[in-house]
């Protein structure tokens, strides 16, 4: 009988040994880090222990002192936020990245708007506003959110829970293949929360690779494929929901408990 093979998919994007220090703060101490394709990989830690410096440096928007970020297998340096945008690597900060003032179109294409062809679009910058909103429209309706009846819509007339929709559409329209989310439901309602996890599941299995940031465990325990547990600046542990409880991922986040033996699996 002939062995199954059994292959380890590659992470979709992963780092090894990152280090960074903040004078005399060390804020990541060898982080490791991996998310699969197709994934909800959630990174949970108390403050202060060194998520947002992590997520900060694969999105970019932070460069490590030492250690190494692979995407695709492939060795990356990112320079700026823009330069992991354009290799597919979306991040929603914390408090979203969204221009109130600007309607969900321009707030969608913030950045990398169509011009026109030709002339008018090369030397007199011109918008291809039909193209923008043709697309807008096509990306939220994909994504279930054309509850939101008017794309022409003022973003800070729109609910949180509206809001950090569109952020997230904004994320994972543009050929992404890894969307980043900072607490996306901290500032939101129940009822509002529900629907941003729900659009996060439904990105998901579209199949783009997610990793989430949030002090909620509930949430967490709800939509993580498994959790990436920080703790003093590195990656303690890797869980997943269905194989720990929620006290004990807690327990492993602030010291009270040891990581389980041979954690964290590579
Ligand atoms: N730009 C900075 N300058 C100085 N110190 C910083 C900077 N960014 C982070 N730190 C410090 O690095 C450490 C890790 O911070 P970081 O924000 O990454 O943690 P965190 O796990 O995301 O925390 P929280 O859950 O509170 O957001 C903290 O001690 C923080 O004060």
């Amino acid at each position: 009988m002939m062995a199954r093979a059994v292959t380890n998919p590659e992470p979709v994007l992963k780092a090894r040994g990152l280090v960074k220090s903040f004078g005399r703060v060390v804020a990541m101490d060898g982080a490791d880090f991996d998310l699969m394709p197709g994934e909800i990989l959630a990174v949970i830690g108390d403050n202060g222990a060194g998520k947002s410096t992590m997520i900060s440096a694969l999105a970019g928007a932070v460069r490590p002192d030492a250690g190494e970020i692979f995407l695709g297998g492939e060795k990356v340096a990112f320079h700026s936020p823009m330069d992991a945008r354009s290799q597919g690597i979306e991040t929603v900060f914390q408090g979203l990245a969204l221009a109130p003032a600007l309607t969900i179109v321009d707030n969608l294409f913030l950045g990398r708007e169509y011009r026109v062809p030709g002339l008018r679009g090369g030397l007199f910058r011109l918008l291809d506003r039909a193209r923008m909103r043709e697309e807008a429209r096509k990306h939220l309706s994909d994504l279930g959110l054309m509850t939101i009846q008017n794309i022409d819509q003022v973003v800070e007339t729109l609910s949180g829970g509206q809001r950090q929709g569109v952020a997230v559409a904004r994320a994972c329209a543009f050929g992404s293949k890894v969307v980043i989310l900072d607490e996306p439901t901290a500032a939101l309602g129940v009822k509002e929360s529900r629907k941003v996890l729900d659009l996060i599941r439904d990105v998901r299995d579209r199949g783009i690779a997610i990793v989430l940031i949030s002090h909620n465990m509930p949430h967490v325990f709800e939509i993580a494929d498994r959790v990436h547990i920080h703790r003093l600046g590195r990656r303690v542990a890797v869980v997943r929901p269905s194989e720990m409880t929620m006290s004990d991922a807690v327990a492993i986040m602030t010291g009270a408990m040891e990581p389980p033996a041979g954690q964290p699996a590579d």
